[in-house]
């Protein structure tokens, strides 16, 4: 299937919109016999299987060439998952060292490995890996933390663009608290941003963008920070860093600046409405409100901050405050390359935290689905492109295929699509994903 050829898909179609009268944080919909009808890489028309020749003859009308692709009772189509936070060096760490918290982790087991980035053959074997495991288990966008090396990442974003994935790829800056032969210079963090930067930029590729990318607080100094901060205006890039992930890190960070942390990044000229801040688990009050001016967003990481044992992120009290939220896997702070885990993680968390907070209302299926989806889209300021199934945006979904063979559920019951979808959410994985497109382009 290339992407130049038009398609029609006909079936169980589940999306998430904006609610237009902001009641709800966003609307579900999931109706069978409905189309979605793909002309290039964008939605040119969505509707219900009766209108389905109207559509066609008004955007089709001339095109001998369109696959029509009618879906079974038991699959669905839903837009593209999103990661909002992945670390695609640390990925042969995957389920690997959970005996340390953060701060002993980063150096015990996390620095080692990124530090052979330098061999760029091991690069490009890591990250074609990477991209290629991602889009099998549905992430058609990725928000990468790549390498500190610039060369290195630059086979990450080779890799993305050769296998078809929508991203962001950051090169880390980090000049302090990192081993001798691991950390840069405050010159060279910057001088290599901007050629990393630029180098992105050349490719020309517009499902690839540069993400600046200072790794957190405690890796940099101030004056670095607003530097960076700099170049984000200059070149109008997104950001992405960590925050308040764990205590005894707040606390450093605390002590560092003397302030609070989101006011640290704040200083610097870090929070933007392009900003993407993992974690957050420890936010006060004051700095949720901050974000919310700013209009900067949270990925939460539940796989990551149960395996480090950092603690719960209380995503009803992030929607509370009107932050944007989307999910990340956090590899290898997180074990799982999969968004499906961080749905069923983001779950298993709002459920323990609902055992000890009167009338708390914990999270539902539907809700983990959006925070997978539109809320992955908003969280990166992606929204006007992806996300849901409006007409206009561009393609990227995924068909689940519930009745597949081999799969971890066997089908014994009729359902109904969003049954299908809890399914999937519960029970699925990347054996029930038999389709996956990136800008109207299959990429499995
Ligand atoms: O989960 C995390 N992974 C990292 O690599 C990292 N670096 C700083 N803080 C971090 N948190
Ligand atoms: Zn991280």
């Amino acid at each position: 299937m290339s992407s130049e050829q038009s398609k029609i898909f006909l079936g169980n179609v589940i999306h998430c919109q904006r609610d237009p009268s902001r009641k709800q944080l966003y609307k579900i919909s999931g109706e069978q016999q409905s189309f979605v009808i793909v002309k290039g890489n964008k939605i040119v028309a969505t509707g219900k299987k009766e209108d389905l020749e109207q559509a066609r003859a008004q955007h089709l009308a001339d095109e001998q060439d369109v696959m029509v692709v009618m879906l079974s009772d038991r699959q669905l189509l839903i837009p593209g998952l999103v990661d909002s936070h992945i670390h695609a060096p640390q990925y042969p760490n995957c389920g690997l060292g959970y005996d340390k918290p953060l701060l002993d982790w980063l150096q015990a087991y996390t620095y080692k490995l990124e530090r052979k980035y330098r061999d760029l053959e091991y690069s490009k074997k890591v990250f074609n890996a990477v991209v290629r495991k991602t889009l099998n288990h549905g992430t058609t966008t990725a928000c990468y933390f790549a390498s500190m090396f610039e060369d290195a990442s630059m086979i990450l974003v080779d890799a993305v663009i050769e296998h078809g994935q929508r991203a962001f790829v950051g090169k880390i800056n980090m000049t302090t608290l990192a081993p001798d032969d691991y950390k840069e210079t405050p010159e060279e963090t910057i001088k290599l941003t901007r050629k990393f930067i630029e180098a992105v930029r050349s490719k020309n590729c517009d499902l690839v963008e540069p993400i600046i990318t200072p790794r957190f607080a405690l890796s940099l100094e101030m004056d670095s920070m607003v530097e960076l901060g700099h170049l984000v205006k200059e070149y109008d890039v997104n950001v992405q860093t960590h925050i308040s992930e764990n205590q005894d890190e707040v606390k450093e960070v605390n002590k560092k600046y003397g302030i609070q942390y989101a006011n640290v990044y704040d200083e610097a000229g870090l929070l933007t409405p392009k900003t993407v801040l993992a974690h957050g688990i420890y936010l006060s009050d004051e700095e949720l409100s901050l974000l919310r001016q700013r209009g900067s967003s949270v990925s939460h990481c539940p796989d990551s901050n149960t395996c480090l044992k950092s603690g719960m992120c209380d995503v009803r009290r992030l929607f509370n405050f009107g932050i944007k939220v989307g999910l990340g896997t956090d590899v290898s702070g997180g074990p799982s390359p999969s968004i499906v885990s961080a749905m069923r993680s983001a779950l298993a968390t709002s459920i323990n935290l609902s055992f000890s907070q009167k009338n708390y209302k914990p999270l539902n299926y539907m809700d983990v689905f959006y925070l997978a989806t539109l809320g992955g889209a908003e969280a990166l300021s992606l929204d006007h492109k992806i996300g849901n199934f409006e007409v206009g945006k561009e393609f990227d979904a995924l068909v689940v295929d519930m009745g597949a063979e081999n799969c971890n559920t066997d089908m014994l019951l009729d359902c109904s699509p969003l049954e299908l979808l809890q399914k999937f959410i519960y029970t699925g994985d990347d054996r029930n994903i038999s389709n996956v497109f990136v800008a109207g382009k299959s990429v499995k």
